[in-house]
């Protein structure tokens, strides 16, 4: 509510301010119908009123001055109410406003493991679906509970006060009500969580379809995704029946008991005014004032369900943002590093009794090269991610030029490092705005060096808008080879002090990885560069080759000694080697 609160209160003001005005008009009528009609007879606080202060003639010969009056009060009332429903509609639209934005600041900056647990679908719901439901209840139901509490404060001792018999009468079905709201509440709240979890299935399944479309039509998977979408959307379709069957049965009981207790109070003000205990103007009052009381108790219903759905949107908001932040400091000011990494006996698993590295050490010196060879769930990707801090390991230990990584800050050591992950990703922006993710101030000759570099600038040349040609979401409009050194030319403009490639060139053809490799060797020396790969020729040019399976290190050395050494490497050698008869001399780096 913070920076909002001046709007709330005025709008609650206004709420007073026309509750107020409407309260009146029963008033004016009814002194008018027992004052100026009755000659004068009447007899209430509200004809004494009436007495002091206008003649009984005057008024009974200018009965449209009364009138007058009930719709200028009736036009303040609307004005009010007017003003009230646009503050608290700025207030509202300003909170969720606000709380959508921390809650998109607050993702960016949790966790991978929160992330690994996570639905897609069910977060975006949370920060859309969620806060609307908030938005709803905070621009209608906060200024409704306000307004319905004081309606009743305002009408019990007013109505008590004008005739105690009749205030008894009038209240006498709206305590079970009440009650029987509590219990509503409850269930409402209930079903309601049932159901917005099933919205958020819905959501999520339609999400990782989208994302998938292209594997779901070549395996003909249409048929099946429409079967998988049924069952979650029947699920919410039979809560949300639910929903309305409940709220239907609660809405017809109070809009039951709610006219039924005009009809009790009708009645015996009846009887009494028979009886020659009560005036027609006294009835008329209350049955005016009643009226304004049950209005929001027949509401009850409606802003009962409201604030459970809020309540649950609330409790699913709060999920995500009672997870911690995993820390850093963006502005850190700390001065770039050399780049030199030592890792001793690191161990980590994503799972309990799964282990993904197991006593893993290598060192990387500044300007070196590694290379990362191993069958695929060996733990090469894993090594990568806890190198970006994405995860931290569980024990063992990687320095960071001397420094222990865990005692770093978190975004200095990604500042370390120029990625490009095995799946390269790109944003539905120009080539050149992707390119420039890796450094937003570099200028057009440097993202022109790069591109060239990765081999990419005549491809992107040859399209017909250049380097402002839109890749579409995920850079669905580029071949993988051509995204995969588009996302190589992103990550050279960041001048990190280390390079990652993590298979970052499994797509591109062997001729243009030579290139590429060639460009990349001219550099040698001056960044550290990691490097994984499948293909030997790839890792050949490396100062030293570590073989990894099964999370553990089995071989290292330079590709010669593992030529020779009787392990993997080796048959992984002449197996490509074999595969592509006459095929290439590796690449070292002495070529
Ligand atoms: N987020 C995760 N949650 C749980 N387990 C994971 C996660 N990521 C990876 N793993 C597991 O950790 C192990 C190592 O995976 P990793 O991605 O590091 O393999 P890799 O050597 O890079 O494989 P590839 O060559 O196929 O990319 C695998 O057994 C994998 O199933």
């Amino acid at each position: 509510m913070a920076g909002f609160r001046t709007r709330f209160i005025l709008a609650i003001l206004c709420m007073l301010a026309g509750t107020g005005l409407r309260f009146l008009v029963p008033l004016v009528a009814s002194g008018t119908i027992d004052y100026a009609l009755q000659s004068g007879t009447g007899q209430s606080r509200v004809v004494d009123f009436f007495r002091r202060t206008v003649e009984q003639d005057w008024l009974a010969g200018h009965l449209w001055a009364a009138g007058l009056v009930i719709f200028g009060l009736t036009c303040g009332a609307g004005l009010f109410n007017f003003m009230k429903g646009k503050l608290a509609a700025e207030a509202s639209d300003g909170i969720a406003r606000k709380l959508k934005n921390r809650l998109y600041g607050h993702l960016q900056r949790l966790p991978m493991r929160f992330f690994d647990k996570a639905e897609t679908g069910d977060l975006v719901q949370r920060c859309t679906s969620d806060v609307e439901t908030l938005r709803m209840a905070i621009s209608t139901q906060v200024v409704e509970v306000s307004h319905a509490l004081i309606l009743m404060g305002t009408a019990i001792p007013l109505m008590f006060m004008i005739d105690a018999r009749m205030a008894a009468v009038s209240f006498a079905l709206i305590g079970p009500l009440i009650a029987f709201g509590y219990f509503y509440i409850k269930r409402v709240r209930y079903l309601f969580q049932l159901f917005d979890e099933a919205e958020g299935k819905v959501t999520a399944v339609v999400q990782e379809n989208l994302t998938g479309l292209r594997v779901v039509r070549a395996f003909r998977r249409q048929a099946f995704e429409i079967e998988k979408f049924s069952g979650p959307n029947q699920n919410y379709r039979d809560l949300g029946l639910r929903l309305i069957r409940l709220m239907a049965i609660y809405w017809s009981i109070s809009d039951f008991v709610a006219l039924s207790q005009n009809a009790l109070v009708l009645g015996i003000g009846l009887h009494f005014i028979s009886s020659g205990s009560l005036t027609v103007g006294t009835l008329f009052a209350f049955i005016m004032l009643l009226n304004l009381v049950l209005w929001p108790v027949r509401q009850m219903g409606r802003t009962l369900t409201e604030l459970g759905k809020s309540t649950v949107a609330i409790g699913r908001i709060e999920e995500i943002l009672e997870e911690a932040e995993e820390g850093g400091t963006p502005d850190h000011g700390l001065p770039t590093g050399r780049g030199h990494i030592l890792a001793r006996d690191v161990t980590f698993s994503h799972q309990e009794g799964q282990v993904a590295l197991e006593k893993v050490s290598f060192e990387v010196r500044p300007g070196e090269t590694l290379a990362i060879l191993g069958p695929s769930g060996s733990g090469k990707s894993t090594l990568i991610h806890l190198l970006l801090r994405l995860y931290d390991y569980q024990s063992g230990s990687i320095q960071f030029d001397g420094v222990e990584m865990k005692e770093l800050d978190r975004i200095w050591c990604r500042e370390q490092f120029a990625t490009v992950m095995q799946e390269p990703f790109l944003f539905s922006k120009s080539i050149i705005e992707n390119i420039r993710l890796g450094r937003p101030s570099a200028r057009e000759k440097e993202i022109t060096r790069v591109a060239q570099m990765a081999h990419i600038h005549e491809t992107i040349h040859s399209f017909p808008s250049g380097y402002k040609t839109l890749v579409g979401e995920r850079g669905v409009t580029l071949s993988g080879g051509q995204r995969q050194r588009v996302a190589l030319a992103r990550a050279l403009l960041r001048e990190a002090p280390v390079l990652l490639l993590d298979d970052a060139l499994s797509a591109v053809d062997t001729e243009t990885e030579e290139i590429i490799l060639d460009a990349l060797r001219k550099r040698h020396g001056k960044m550290t560069t990691i490097v994984i790969a499948h293909r030997l020729s790839t890792l050949s040019h490396a100062d030293r080759v570590i073989v990894m399976d099964q999370g553990k290190i089995v071989e290292s050395g330079t590709h010669e000694e593992l030529c020779r050494s009787d392990g993997l490497y080796r048959r992984l050698w002449h197996i490509q080697n074999k595969e592509e008869p006459g095929g290439m001399e590796p690449f070292t780096m002495k070529n």
